[in-house]
């Protein structure tokens, strides 16, 4: 059962699109607004309305558009300005209209913030506290309020932080949040304030934790702080914001779910949704901001629960518990075994398991196969990215050679420019091969060599193989290796090749981008044609 006294609060909309390299449309913001919702946190903070014209537009449209479960919006503001009334206050004024239930302000609890940003004195701060959030309360909005760099001004004038937040309190907030604004803190200290505040607070009140990443703490300043008596907790997914980002959210969710035994996240019955959909969200979430997934990403991330070693296989083959901190379905991940340089028998078989091929009665094919994959990696191949071109191997090494749709008389590419400077060269490929019973000469053009000779085999193979008119080349990368083992420079090529639905990876390698790219390609089109099922004509 989820606690409902917990609070989990997201600003992805508000802080995490204050992170550089993040611009939010409206649209984005209406889009990102479902998932986080699914995911189940109970508030969403959507910006800024009147400050950020953007942040105006999404809450008129949230109310309309959205429909939210589980969770609240939450508009973001600050405490009114120093000399004047919050009812008078055109910021304070947009909140309300902006028609959020739940209005968060940011309110200074560090005395020097006081008297150097905002040039006022002590008091008036408290009195600008006192006033906006009763005249917010006056106004029927439940109020959250963000206390700036609380814990560096506790460290300077801890009776002035105190009192900040008690102002708050006093007048009707809801829930004090005790910022880490400069993220600078360790836990032990976020613990030691914490524990000081509850003393002053009771136990009634409702304290928050919002930690920004500077020390790369945040996630664990924020358990800090519900372990010393914070019960909301706020945060970003995938922890985007300002310079470092925020707590991630998606980290502080599951650690308080599978280490310290708290359900938190909302759920429906019956409705996808929670700590199960995390990595989903995370990165349906990236797609939105455009900013690639972080593989290392705790619990998330594509190598959250990726094993390269072959001593960490050994063991998992075993149990997987043995080298996992938990279980990667429970939150939607999955554990992926790498073959590489470093791997052994045990890798090598637990990855064959994962492409449907049983090792396991099979030792001198184990033996065999980590063997070559070692040897290839010391002459530059790489497989941990290029699945396929394993499997090829694996194919090879189980039934005594590779699935044969074509045999390769010759290739030749030549890039040629007619013209002047600033005239593009442009490149011809010929192939010439054996498959479906006859010779086949075929020429393709293309903006370089690689494409070229991509056109020229494709348009060789289409009549044998018209399944390859569904494959398409979405991804090619290439590396120049250094000096390795005292030979020459070498080129490995990766390409990612997609039939629409399924996309797979192969390596080449060779004393040049064509000789590698050529090797890549032709794996390519072996693996897409045998995962089709076709049998070689
Ligand atoms: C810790 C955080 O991340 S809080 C969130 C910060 N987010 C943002 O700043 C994004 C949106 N901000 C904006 O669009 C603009 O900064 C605005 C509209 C809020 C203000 O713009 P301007 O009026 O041009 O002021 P400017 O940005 O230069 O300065 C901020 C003003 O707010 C005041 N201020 C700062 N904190 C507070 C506070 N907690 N309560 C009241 N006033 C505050 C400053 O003293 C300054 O006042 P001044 O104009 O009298 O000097
Ligand atoms: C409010 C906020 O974002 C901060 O203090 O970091």
């Amino acid at each position: 059962m989820t606690d409902p006294t917990f609070h989990v609060y997201d600003t992805t909309l508000r802080d995490g699109a204050q992170q550089e390299g993040i611009n939010l449309s409206v649209a984005d913001k209406l889009a990102i607004a479902p998932l986080l919702d699914e995911l189940g946190v109970g508030f969403i903070e959507g910006g800024w309305p009147g400050a950020v014209p953007k942040d105006t537009e999404f809450f008129k449209r949230a109310a309309k558009e959205l429909d939210l479960r589980n969770a609240e919006l939450a508009a973001f503001g600050a405490t009114r300005k120093p000399g004047t009334r919050a009812v008078d206050d055109p910021q304070v004024r947009a909140l309300v209209d902006s028609e959020a239930s739940v209005v968060t302000v940011v309110a200074k609890s560090d005395v020097r913030h006081v008297e150097r940003a905002l040039r006022t004195t002590p008091d008036e701060n408290l009195a600008m506290i006192t006033d906006t959030v009763t005249f917010l309360r006056r106004e029927g909005r439940r109020v959250v309020v963000d206390a700036e760099h609380f814990f560096d001004g506790f460290a300077v004038d801890a009776a002035y932080a105190r009192a900040a937040v008690l102002a708050a309190f006093e007048a009707g907030a809801e829930v004090v949040a005790l910022c880490d604004t400069n993220g600078g803190m360790l836990p032990d200290q976020v613990r030691e304030v914490v524990l000081d505040l509850r003393a002053h607070v009771g136990p009634a009140a409702v304290l928050g934790m919002h930690a920004h990443n500077d020390s790369g703490c945040a996630v664990a300043n924020t358990l800090a702080a519900v372990e010393a008596g914070c019960a909301h907790v706020q945060g970003t997914v995938n922890g985007y914001g300002e310079r470092t980002g925020n707590a991630d959210l998606l980290s502080v969710v599951a650690n308080l779910e599978l280490k310290l035994g708290r359900p938190v996240l909302a759920r429906t019955e019956g409705v996808p949704g929670g700590l199960a959909e995390l990595t989903r969200i995370a990165h349906a979430i990236s797609e939105l901001t455009n900013i690639s997934p972080f593989a290392r990403q705790p619990y998330v991330g594509a190598s959250a629960f990726a094993h390269k070693a072959g001593l960490h296989a050994s063991a998992i083959k075993v149990d997987p518990d043995l080298y996992q901190h938990t279980d990667p379905g429970l939150v939607g991940n999955d554990m992926r075994m790498l073959v590489s340089d470093m791997a052994g028998r045990a890798s090598i078989e637990l990855k064959g398991r994962q492409l449907g091929y049983d090792l396991a009665e099979h030792p001198d094919v184990l033996a065999r196969l980590t063997h070559r994959v070692k040897d290839s990696e010391a002459n530059g191949y790489t497989f941990e990215a290029a699945d396929a071109s394993f499997e090829l191997l694996l194919v090879e090494e189980v039934e005594g050679r590779r699935p044969t749709y074509f045999r390769v008389e010759s290739w030749r590419a030549i890039v040629e420019r007619n013209g002047g400077r600033g005239t593009p060269a442009t490149a011809e490929a010929t192939v010439k091969l054996h498959a479906g019973g006859e010779r086949i000469v075929s020429t393709g053009e293309g903006n370089g060599p690689v494409n070229a000779l991509d056109h020229a085999l494709r348009q060789a193979l289409l009549r044998v193989y018209p399944e390859l008119g569904e494959f398409e080349l979405i991804d090619f990368k290439v590396r120049i290796l250094d000096q390795m083992h005292g030979t020459d420079a070498v080129t490995r090529v990766l390409i990612e090749t997609t039939d629409g639905e399924t996309s797979w990876s192969t390596v080449g390698v060779g004393p040049n981008l064509i000789e590698a790219s050529w090797e890549a390609l032709t794996d390519s089109t072996i693996w897409g044609l045998r995962h089709h099922g076709v049998a070689p004509r």
